[in-house]
């Protein structure tokens, strides 16, 4: 079966549900274990004192001394009401059981993938497949765990119900249970088979649903409002919203109309069976051989029985389903970082002193087909400012991501003094690095914590968070907002403000700063600034960077000018290098990019 390879990958997946169920609430486990037993139980229990009512009222009916019968009709009617209300009380206590347990447990699962999320690298954000696992995951945690539990609980119960029926009807001869068992087989077989198709169609179209929950996405959020409105493509996403929603719709009916005819198919078999039963059981009342009790004692566990399969088979069918779903929430819990990391990781310098070299570095995206950056050797030491420039795509971005560990090199490596940066620990290393990157994040979150976020530990620093809102220009932007630090920033929470794109750009390269380390990386951090703004914030980084390394990426020659040394990429590789009168001297293509974008100037 799907999933599923052996006996032992079932047992490790109950194992794990069972741990699962247990950590989210080991009291509410064993109370809706409990209830559900009482109420598997209580069914046969019910049946059988009918039955002692019935013949006791034949008795009573038929006998001089029939008053002793009587009272003991009455008393056995009081039980029966003890038990209804048990019964009762035990679903009612179960229902709120597992509600309350339920929203515990669905937390718990949805924390473990937040978890997981946080822990596995960029490389696989960037992969559609990674999406789709996630997306399963996502969908599964709201209610499988719960479905799964309860149908757990309802298979105990409906197997506690179908024993005691087993053993009340073997009274009435040892064929009667093979028989409505038999019968039942049609049913469990082409109900489990649907439940595979079920599962294995909805999996195959998760990149739909998900191309859909997109068109939701973007059609629900203010970031693409401006440009759908403007462009006017809402019509256009909802037509296409329609036909993706035709092409799933169309398997959903063929597929239901598939099981219903199974369906039909097998609840004939079963019917068979009960309904021969049934005629077996009048044959035997006719000949005298059960009494009126009896015949009603055994016509009503035959027809629970019967009742009881069917659901039972259901339920089981509930169960594989959710057993297959849950796999997928496992299979996306169970994803590995990828990142080679050292065992005992390296100590991070307290100060850099070498700097960090670049050697013979390639690097190729996961399944891409060629190289974004091949042979690239050069060296950032502190005290420096070095600037990449290049083309569109020439690769800048990437070298900062292969410098603060989101990707491995796939040729060559980085040096942090004189050791492979695979020999530090991720985390601390990136430490050692303040980055703002093009598309930076706008958090819709106050001021201070979009600013405090460059260095969560110190989120309490309001001192630490108001220097580096003065560092990044950010200061002068805030003390303009409703409440200053504490205004809401973005429009998706209450009382929030929206920024313009360079007073949001002021605040990331804030946050860049809040850390303070001793590795600076701007990839175009004043794009989109004005040009006072950024002359600005350009004096401010030259006092900041005393020391440091600083790695500047931006195609504003102006910016680029103030720079000790630089970079010059294209197609993935160093063209050349130097300072701004070096290369200009050099008369290659940073001068004529240069001169380029100086003609633009000119009038
Ligand atoms: N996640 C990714 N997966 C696959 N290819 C990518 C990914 N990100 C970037 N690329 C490709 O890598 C190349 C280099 O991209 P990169 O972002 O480093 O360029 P860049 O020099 O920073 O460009 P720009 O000046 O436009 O910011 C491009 O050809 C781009 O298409």
């Amino acid at each position: 079966m799907v999933g599923f390879s052996s006996l032992s990958a079932i047992v490790n997946r109950l194992r794990r549900i069972a741990g699962l169920l247990w950590q989210s609430g080991p009291s509410s486990c064993l109370g809706l274990f409990g209830l559900t037993l009482l109420s598997g139980i209580l069914p046969a229990v019910q049946l059988f004192v009918g039955k002692l009512i019935i013949d006791t009222v034949v008795v009573a009916a038929s006998r001089a001394d029939g008053e002793v019968f009587t009272g003991r009709a009455f008393a056995l009617v009081g039980v029966e009401l003890g038990l209804l209300v048990l019964s009762a009380a035990a679903q009612m206590g179960n229902s709120m059981l597992e509600e309350v347990f339920g929203e515990k447990l669905t937390f718990e699962i949805n924390e473990q993938i937040l978890r997981k999320a946080d822990e596995l690298e960029l490389a696989y954000f960037e992969d559609p497949k990674f999406y789709d696992m996630l997306q399963r995951a996502q969908r599964e945690a709201g209610y499988r765990p719960l479905g799964l539990l309860s149908q757990l609980l309802n298979l105990v119960e409906g197997a506690i119900a179908i024993s005691s029926l087993a053993v009340l009807l073997s009274r009435l001869g040892f064929f009667v249970v093979p028989v409505l068992l038999l019968t039942a087989i049609p049913l469990v077989v082409s109900t489990l088979r649907f439940v595979r198709t079920g599962y294995l169609l909805v999996n195959a179209r998760t990149p739909e649903a998900r191309q859909m929950s997109y068109i939701q996405s973007l059609m629900g959020t203010d970031q693409a409002a401006k440009e759908i409105k403007l462009f006017n493509l809402g019509p256009y996403f909802i037509e296409s919203y329609r036909a993706l929603f035709a092409r799933v719709h169309k398997e959903t009916v063929d597929l239901a109309l598939r099981k219903g005819g199974a369906r039909i198919a097998s609840s004939v078999a079963s019917s068979i069976g009960y309904v021969g039963l049934y005629g077996y059981l009048i044959w035997l009342a006719l000949r005298r051989l059960l009494t009126i009790g009896d015949l009603t004692l055994y016509a009503g566990a035959v027809l629970q029985l019967n009742n009881q399969l069917q659901s039972f088979t259901r339920g089981g069918a509930s169960l594989y389903k959710n057993f297959l779903y849950i796999d997928d929430l496992f299979k996306f819990l169970d994803l590995e970082a990828r990142l080679p990391t050292s065992s005992i990781p390296a100590a991070i310098p307290e100060q850099i002193e070498q700097g960090i070299r670049f050697e013979n570095v390639s690097f190729r995206y996961p399944g891409a087909e060629r190289d974004v950056l091949s042979g690239v050797s050069f060296e950032l030491t502190p005290g420096e400012t070095v600037a990449l420039v290049g083309e569109n795509g020439s690769g800048k971005t990437t070298l900062v991501k292969l410098l603060t560990r989101l990707y491995e090199p796939t040729g060559g490596r980085i040096l942090l003094d004189g050791k492979d940066l695979r020999e530090y620990d991720p985390a601390h290393l990136r430490e050692l690095i303040g980055v703002i990157f093009q598309d930076f994040v706008r958090f819709h979150a106050t001021a201070r914590d979009n600013i405090g976020y460059g260095r969560v530990g110190e989120l309490a620093d309001d001192e630490r968070i108001e220097t580096a809102a003065g560092w990044g220009g950010a200061d002068a932007v805030i003390s303009r907002l409703d409440k200053g630090y504490q205004t809401m920033l973005g429009k998706w929470f209450r009382e929030g403000q929206d920024l313009s794109g360079g007073q949001w750009q002021k605040i990331a390269l804030a946050r860049a700063y809040m850390r303070d380390a001793p590795v600076l990386v701007l990839d175009e951090p004043t794009a989109a600034l004005d040009a006072r703004a950024e002359h600005e914030v350009f004096r401010k980084f030259r006092d900041l960077r005393q020391g440091k390394i600083a790695l500047l990426i931006s195609h504003r020659f102006s910016t680029v000018i103030s720079a000790d040394r630089i970079v010059v990429l294209e197609g993935g590789r160093i063209l050349e290098q130097g300072s701004h009168q070096e290369l200009i001297a050099r008369n290659g293509r940073y001068a004529e990019l240069f001169s380029l974008q100086a003609e633009g100037y000119r009038v």
